[in-house]
This record gives structure tokens, sequence and C-alpha cells, in this order.
């Protein structure tokens, strides 16, 4: 085990929705690395929640399984003893009264506990969740709870869910996750940014041509295609992870790291970004649906034929758009945003296209100039890229090659990259809710989403189909290249 990180208080961390896939890929081998880490107390239970009966033995099996599958060789006899002590599971029932009075008694074992309430299930869950929690007198001053993503369908069902669960919990009580924020590289991003005095004054429209924002996934909808179905790429991905990127990118220097200056900062992007409604969402939005195709040399079938997926489905599973940021800092640069399922690489990458120099002292035999750009890659192969015009060596003349200069964070730190949720699920402990999102942030981004899902679930044209593999329809391609620019990939260069 490494030396331990900074200190955490006893608690009692209780996972609703303790059985299921999040749960069991994401949650629990976090909190086993924290325990590796020598990070978690002695003191600290973990309270698994779901319907299903199932004595302690059994859930610990499968918690056992989940590890060996997720966690790999770090499990070892001697850590999964540890952490085996700490689980334990209770068979309650969300919607009817069964199995939640004796979830109280064993919370009353230890009052004085900081209690997270991780709800780990569906949304429509999280307000008769609180209300039970609070029946049962669990909700003490040191408790939390955490919301998982998605919060809502809309802005209506996301206004609803605030409601109930802030009728029992307060606002400083509540963490609502997007486990994007969590990940080492788009933290990173606050240290581009504001520890280092290079960028701030080229970072506006003087500046910038435009950003590129790209999340791609080769993975299909997997076992969620009853949820996904239910959902799509906008809601899925844009809603949250992509826009709390922007927010990111664009936000002005807040005064401080403090929970609300970091948020307030946020708000005020996701309050000036341009509405994209009526016939501008056809101008500006592309979506897209894959077809049977092939991913790294496997075929993989189309999504109408996934689990769970309505055979007529017109849900997309890969969307392109531009919006801009209505403020003095930002007017007149693009914000170009996808994100897509079975596309042709696994990677997210943030790109800030500079313009081009005003103008050339190099005569047309040295090459063109190409405009600088910043390339952030948040996965794989996290880095961080300041591509740069430089002079090819050698006599003969002047010519000019385009190089980067590369901050590799693999060979830079050697140390392993903290999954997002190994951080998150720590600052909830703590109390600390920076990397977490306001209701206000959400309800903001819920605002701006709306408009674009209501003009698709008028229009009777079904999204564009994309062969699984390749980097969605060629609708994404024009959506860019009608302004003169194109979808800037550096994963497809050498070493990108
Ligand atoms: N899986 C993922 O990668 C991600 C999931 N999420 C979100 O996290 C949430 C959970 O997702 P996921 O783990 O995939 O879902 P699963 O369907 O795999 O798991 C759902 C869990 O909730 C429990 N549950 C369902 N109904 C009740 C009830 N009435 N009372 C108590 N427990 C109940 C289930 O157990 P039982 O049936 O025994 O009650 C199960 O443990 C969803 O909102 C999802 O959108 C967010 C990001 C990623
Ligand atoms: O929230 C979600 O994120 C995952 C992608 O997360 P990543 O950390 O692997 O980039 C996505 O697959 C899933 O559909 C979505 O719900």
């Amino acid at each position: 085990m490494s030396s331990p990180s900074p200190h955490i208080a006893p608690f009692d961390y209780v996972v609703f929705g303790g059985t299921g896939d999040l749960a069991m890929r994401k949650l629990l081998p976090a909190l086993f690395h924290r325990e590796l880490d020598g990070q978690l107390p002695t003191d600290g239970r973990i309270i698994a929640v779901a319907r299903g009966a199932m004595d302690e033995e059994s859930y610990r099996a499968q918690v056992r399984d989940a590890l060996d599958r997720h966690v790999g060789a770090a499990l070892t006899d001697e850590a999964w003893a540890t952490f085996a002590r700490r689980l334990s599971y209770a068979a309650v029932d969300a919607r009817s009264g069964e199995g939640w009075r004796a979830l109280g008694a064993t919370l009353d074992q230890h009052p004085e506990r900081v209690r997270v309430f991780y709800l780990a299930t569906a949304p429509d869950l999280f307000g008769p969740i609180s209300q039970r929690l609070h029946d049962v007198g669990a909700i003490t001053a040191r408790s939390r709870v955490v919301l998982e993503k998605p919060l809502g369908h809309d802005l209506a069902s996301a206004r609803r869910i605030n409601d109930e669960v802030g009728r029992v919990f307060t606002e400083s009580q509540i963490f609502r996750i997007d486990h994007y924020l969590g990940k080492e590289t788009v933290q990173n991003l606050l240290a581009l940014r504001f520890a280092n005095a290079l960028f701030e004054p080229l970072w506006s429209s003087a500046w910038i041509d435009h950003v590129q924002i790209t999340v791609a996934e080769t993975v299909g909808v997997e076992n969620r295609g009853g949820y996904y179905d239910g959902s799509g790429a906008l809601r899925d991905m844009v809603q949250n992870h992509l826009l709390q990127l922007l927010c990111l990118v664009a936000m002005a220097p807040p005064a401080t790291l403090d929970r609300d200056a970091v948020r307030d900062e946020k708000l005020k992007i996701l309050r000036a970004l341009a509405p994209i409604e009526g016939a501008d969402v056809d101008l500006l939005t592309v979506r897209g649906q894959y077809r049977a195709g092939a991913i790294d040399g496997q075929p993989v079938p189309g999504y109408l034929s996934e689990p769970l997926v309505g055979t007529e489905s017109a849900t997309e599973t890969f969307v392109a758009l531009k919006t801009e940021i209505r403020d003095w800092r930002w007017a007149g640069v693009p914000f170009y945003l996808r994100s897509g399922k079975r596309l042709g690489a696994k990677v997210s990458e943030i790109v800030i296209a500079f313009k081009p120099i005003p103008h050339s002292i190099f005569p047309a035999a040295a090459g063109g100039v190409v405009p600088n750009r910043l390339v952030v890659r948040l996965q794989p192969d996290e880095h961080i890229r300041l591509h740069l015009m430089t002079k090819e060596p050698g006599p003969g003349g002047m010519r000019l090659r385009e190089a980067a200069l590369n901050l590799s964070f693999a060979e830079t730190f050697k140390s392993r990259f903290p999954d997002a949720y190994e951080r998150l699920l720590m600052d909830v402990v703590r109390g600390n809710p920076t990397l977490f999102m306001r209701r206000d942030e959400v309800e903001a981004a819920w605002s701006w989403a709306e408009p674009i899902l209501d003009a698709w679930a008028r229009d009777p044209r079904r999204p564009h189909p994309y062969t699984a593999g390749t980097w969605g329809p060629s609708a994404a391609i024009a959506l860019i290249e009608r302004d003169g620019r194109t979808w800037i990939d550096d994963h497809d260069r050498p070493g990108g």
C-alpha cells in the first residue's frame, strides 16, 4: 500500500443500487483503491442497498468477483480481507416501506459518523429514497446525498427531483455527480489555465479562432439499452459531461477554488450559451445512429439490434453541434462539440485552435504557417500538447514544420492515474462540493438542451446513419466544413 492521502473522517457509505452495474464497475473498485492507498479510516462501513434478498456472504462474493474483473492484480488477499470487513448488505425497497427500519437501526449504531447516501439508482427513485431516509430519521447534520446522472430527463423532471430531494436535504448536503469533473485531466484544465500566466492573456476571441470538444467512444450501449434508448447522446453525454468541459474551458478565472466561486463562473457560461432553437436546430446540430460495422477488426451489430432497444428507435447515438458563448470574451468564437458511441477510437480531447498569424514574413517556399493549437487529451494517453511552427533543422534555407511541445502525464508523473470516482467519492466524505454540480447549473444545462431535444422529437426524419467504427455521419463533417474548418483529430497523427 502507498502512503496515506489526506485524512478521511469515519463514515457510513450507503450505496443504493449497490448490486448494480455502476456500483460493481466503478464505485466499489474506486473505494477499494482508496483502501489500497490507506485512505479509508478503520471506522468506515460500506452498506449496499437493493431489493433482492441476499446474505452478507453472497454479497461479498459478488463484490470480490467484480473486483477481480475491474481491479486486477491489485486485488490481493490481504487488501480484500480488510475491505470485505467493511461491506454489508441491506435489502430495502425504495418504493415500499420494506427494509427501512432495519437500515435506520444499522445507521443508528454510529450517529456521529459522516453518512453518505449514494443514489446509484434510476433518477425517479431519488425523491422517494430521500423521503424515506427522512421518515426513518436517518438524515443527520453530517449526512450527504449523492445523485447520479442523469438528473432527470428534461428541465421539468430535473426541477421535480431537485425539489423532492431538496425537501429533506439542504443544498450543501446534495452532491450531483458528473464523473468527468473527477478525471485528473479535467481538473488539470484548472491548473493549465489558472496556475500558468501564459495562456490567460490569449484566452479570448482576440487570439482563439474556435474550440473543439470531442468525447468519442468505441463501445455501444452494452447492457444499458433500456436506459439509453430513452435517453440518447445529447442527454447522456452532452447535457452534462461536454457542457461541463465547455464551462471549464470558457469560464472566467474564479477568485478562489472555493465551491461556489468555481460554480458561479461555470453558471455564467451556461447562461451565456447561445440558444439553439427553431430552424437553427437543423443548421447547428447533427444527430446520428450507428449501423453494423467493425470495431478493432471485430464485427459489431447496429444500434437497432442491441438488446432492449426499440427496433424502430430514433434515439441518437451521436451528436455534433456548434454553439457560441454570448459574452465579451467569446463572442464570435464557435465551440464545436461532438460525442458518440461506436466511433473510430475511444478518445476525449479538447482542441483550442488559435487564429492564424496576421502576416507572414516567410517566403512561400518555406511552406505554409499552420495556426497554433493547444490539445488537451483527457483520455487515453493523457497529455497536453502545444502545436507550434518550427524551423526544420539543416542548411538550405528556411523550411517550416509543425512540431509539438508535449506534456505527457504518464511520462512526467509515472504514477497511477486514479479513476474519477476515487477523488469524487472522497470529496463527498470531506464535504467538498467544488467538483459537483449545483442545482442552478444542472437546470441551466437542461434549459439549453431542451429546445434541441424538442425540435428533434418533432422532426419526422431519422438520425443520420453511420457505420460503427467510423467518425459519425458525413453531415457532422459538413457542419464544421461549412465554416471553412475541419475536425482536428490529433489522435490520427503520428504520436497522437
Ligand atoms: N452503469 C453506468 O456506467 C452508469 C450509470 N449511471 C446511472 O446510475 C444509475 C444506476 O445505473 P446502473 O448501475 O447501470 O443500473 P442497474 O440497473 O445495473 O442497477 C440498478 C440498481 O438499483 C437497484 N434498484 C432498482 N430498483 C430499486 C428499488 N425500488 N429499491 C432499491 N433498489 C433498487 C437494483 O437492484 P434490485 O433490482 O435488486 O433492487 C440495482 O442494484 C442510473 O441512474 C444510471 O443512469 C450513470 C453513469 C454511468
Ligand atoms: O456517463 C456516462 O459516461 C460514459 C463514458 O464515461 P468514460 O469515463 O468512459 O469516458 C458513457 O459510456 C455512458 O454512456 C454515460 O452514461
